[in-house]
C-alpha cells in the first residue's frame, strides 16, 4: 500500500514556522543594510540572477523552510517525477515533461518505453516540417508559400505557444506570422481570420485530448472557411496541405480528415500545461526555427539540472517554492503577482496562471484525503510599467500582502534611444525604483520632510516591507525563456509536495463542461431542457432568447 503524503501541518518545521509567524514584524530597511545579507540571498540558476533579498524572512525562517523540505520528502517525490514514477495518481499517469528537453544522448525508459528515443523522433519530424514551411517547400494548394500559421487550441495547446511566440518575437523569420485562435466565442475566429489568405495560411490543430469543444469547433470553422476560400479546389487536397494536427490522440486526428502523416505526438505524461515543450509548440519551430527552438529546450533542462541536483539553499526553484507556502500558509497572502518588465512578456502572466492555478488549486490530497492547509494562491499579473499606473497603488498602500516577482534583462531587443537617453535605462530605472520603494517605503517624518502638509501625511506613507523578489537575465533569448519557464514550473511543484496535493490532475474543469453540454440544448431554445434548470439558468436563457432576435 503506497504510504499517503507528508501531513506538512504535522511537522517540527511547520510548527516552527507558525511560531516564527506569530508576532513577525519585518524590518526590510534593517536587513538591506546588510551587505551581506543581500549577497546570501542572491542565487544563479543557470543564467537566471535572482535576488531574494527583499522578502519577509529571516535567517531562521529559511532555517525552518528548509527543513520543511527534508520533512516532506520534496528530495524523493522529485527523483520520482524524474524517473517517471506515476506521481499523477488520480490519472495513474508519469510527469515527465522533463524528459522533452532531454539531450539525445540521455537515457529513460518508463513503462517499457524509451522516451528519449521517442521524444526526438517526434521533435525531428516537427523540425523537419518546420523547416518545409519555412523554406517554401511546403506550399498550400494553390503551390503558394504559407505566410500564415494559425494555432487552434485552448488551455495548455494555447497560452505557452502564444506566451511564446510573443516573447520571442524577435526571433521570428519575416515574412512568417502566427495566430492564435482559441474562445469558441465566434469573435475569436472572425477577427484572427479576417485578412487572412486561404492560399498561403495553414492551420495546426492543437489538442492533447482531441476532443475539446472550443478546438474542434474553431477547427471546423476554419476548414469550412478554408474550403470556401479555396473552391475549385478538391477538399481532401486542401485540407492535406492547410491543416496538420498535434494531439496524443491520433486516431481522432484522423477520423477530423487530418491526413495522420500530417500529425505530431505527444504522451499523457506530458500534462497540457506543461506542453509548450512537446509537439504543441510546432507553431513556435515554424515561427523561430528549429534551432532557436533547441536553444529552447536547452534553456529548460538547464533549469530541471539545476532543480535536480542543487542543494536546497541554492536551488531557486525550491526557494521561491518555500517562500509562496511561506506567505501563504503563514502570513496569509491570497494572491501573487507576477510583473515582467519586458513587453515581450506581456503573455507570461496568463501562461502562468494555468500553470500553476490548474495544477495548486486543489482541495484534496493524491491520496483523497482533505488538505490540511490553504493550497494554491492566484497568480496574476501585467507588464511594467504599465501596471504601475494600474494596481500598484494597492500592491504599495493597500492592506493585502502582495509577494511579487519582478523580471527584467538586461539587453533590450529594441535598443532605441530618445535624444540622449537610453529608454531601456528609463524603463529599468523603475523596475529597480519599484522593488526598492516597495521594500523601504516612505516613514511619516520623510513624508513630513517633503513639506508635506501635515493632514495630507497619512495618505502618503509607504509602510514598505512588501515582498519582492527581483529575477535579470543578460537578454530574452529562447533559452532564457526557457528557463523561466522550467522554473516556475519547479516552484508549482514544490508547492505541491509541501500540500500533498497532485499538482497534474485537473478534475476540477470537468463540471462546468459536462453542465455545458447539458444546458446547450436549452440555450437552443429546447423547451424540456430548458423546464429542466433552476431558476436563475432558466431567467438568463430566457433573457438570452429574447435578446438574441432583434
Ligand atoms: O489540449 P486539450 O486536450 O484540447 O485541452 C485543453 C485544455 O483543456 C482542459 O479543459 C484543461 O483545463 C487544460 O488543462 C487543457 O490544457
Amino acid at each position: 500500500m503506497t504510504q499517503g503524503p507528508v501531513d506538512a501541518t504535522r511537522t517540527e518545521a511547520w510548527a516552527r514556522l507558525a511560531s516564527l509567524a506569530d508576532g513577525f514584524t519585518p524590518d526590510l530597511r534593517r536587513a538591506l543594510a546588510d551587505d551581506e545579507w543581500v549577497e546570501r540571498s542572491t542565487v544563479a540558476a543557470a543564467d537566471l540572477h535572482v535576488d531574494l533579498s527583499k522578502n519577509l524572512v529571516t535567517p531562521e525562517i529559511w532555517k525552518a523552510l528548509h527543513a520543511l523540505v527534508d520533512e516532506v520528502g520534496l528530495d524523493a517525490r522529485r527523483e520520482a517525477m524524474f524517473r517517471g514514477d506515476h506521481i499523477n495518481v488520480t490519472e495513474d499517469r508519469a510527469v515527465l515533461h522533463t524528459a522533452l528537453r532531454l539531450p539525445s544522448e540521455a537515457e529513460l525508459e518508463v513503462d517499457g518505453q524509451d522516451v528519449v528515443a521517442d521524444v526526438h523522433d517526434v521533435l525531428h519530424r516537427v523540425y523537419d516540417f518546420a523547416e518545409q514551411v519555412r523554406s517554401g517547400e511546403w506550399t498550400g494548394v494553390t503551390g503558394e508559400r504559407i505566410a500564415t500559421v494559425v494555432n487552434i487550441g485552448i488551455g495548455g495547446s494555447d497560452l505557452g505557444p502564444v506566451m511564446a511566440y510573443e516573447a520571442l518575437a524577435p526571433y521570428v523569420q519575416d515574412g512568417l506570422e502566427c495566430r492564435f485562435i482559441s474562445n469558441i466565442d465566434p469573435t475569436d475566429a472572425a477577427q484572427t481570420l479576417a485578412g487572412l489568405d486561404p492560399a498561403t495560411t495553414l492551420f495546426i490543430v492543437s489538442s492533447k485530448t482531441f476532443g475539446t469543444l472550443e478546438t474542434l469547433t474553431n477547427a471546423r470553422l476554419c476548414k469550412a472557411w478554408l474550403l470556401e476560400g479555396l473552391a475549385g479546389h478538391d477538399d481532401g487536397e486542401a485540407v492535406a496541405q492547410h491543416f496538420v494536427a498535434v494531439s496524443t490522440a491520433l486516431d481522432k486526428v484522423a477520423d477530423f480528415g487530418i491526413d495522420p502523416d500530417n500529425a505530431f505526438g505527444f504522451w499523457d505524461w506530458v500534462g497540457g500545461r506543461y506542453s509548450m515543450d512537446s509537439a504543441i509548440g510546432t507553431s513556435l519551430v515554424v515561427a523561430i526555427g528549429p534551432d532557436r527552438f533547441a536553444e529552447l529546450l536547452e534553456g529548460m533542462n538547464a533549469m530541471d539540472e539545476h532543480f535536480r541536483t542543487a542543494p536546497t539553499e541554492h536551488n531557486v526553484p525550491v526557494l521561491m517554492g518555500l517562500l509562496n507556502v511561506w506567505y501563504t500558509n503563514f502570513l496569509d497572502a491570497q494572491t501573487h503577482a507576477v510583473l515582467p518588465y519586458a513587453q515581450q512578456l506581456h503573455r507570461f502572466p496568463a501562461y502562468l496562471q494555468q500553470l500553476t492555478m490548474e495544477s495548486n488549486g486543489k482541495g484534496v490530497r493524491w491520496d483523497g484525503t482533505p488538505v490540511t492547509s490553504d493550497t494554491g494562491e492566484v497568480f496574476w499579473g501585467e507588464p511594467g510599467t504599465n501596471g504601475q499606473h494600474a494596481f500598484y497603488q494597492l500592491i504599495h498602500q493597500g492592506t493585502r500582502l502582495v509577494p511579487a516577482d519582478f523580471i527584467a534583462v538586461a539587453r533590450p531587443a529594441y535598443p532605441l534611444v530618445d535624444g540622449e537617453a537610453d529608454v531601456h535605462e528609463l524603463f529599468l530605472a523603475n523596475f529597480f525604483a519599484q522593488t526598492k520603494a516597495l521594500a523601504f517605503g516612505k516613514t511619516a517624518d520623510e513624508v513630513r520632510s517633503e513639506g508635506t502638509a501635515e493632514h495630507l501625511v497619512s495618505a502618503r506613507v509607504f509602510t514598505g516591507n512588501r515582498p519582492t523578489t527581483s529575477i535579470m537575465a543578460p537578454e530574452l533569448t529562447p533559452s532564457v525563456l526557457g528557463q523561466l519557464v522550467a522554473l516556475y514550473e519547479h516552484i508549482t511543484f514544490v508547492q505541491g509536495v509541501v500540500w500533498g496535493i497532485d499538482s497534474f490532475d485537473q478534475w476540477g474543469v470537468e463540471l462546468g463542461k459536462q453542465l455545458a453540454q447539458q444546458v446547450t440544448p436549452a440555450v437552443a431554445g429546447d423547451a424540456e431542457a430548458l423546464a429542466d434548470q433552476d431558476a436563475s439558468t432558466r431567467s438568463l436563457i430566457d433573457y438570452y432568447r429574447r435578446h438574441r432576435t432583434r
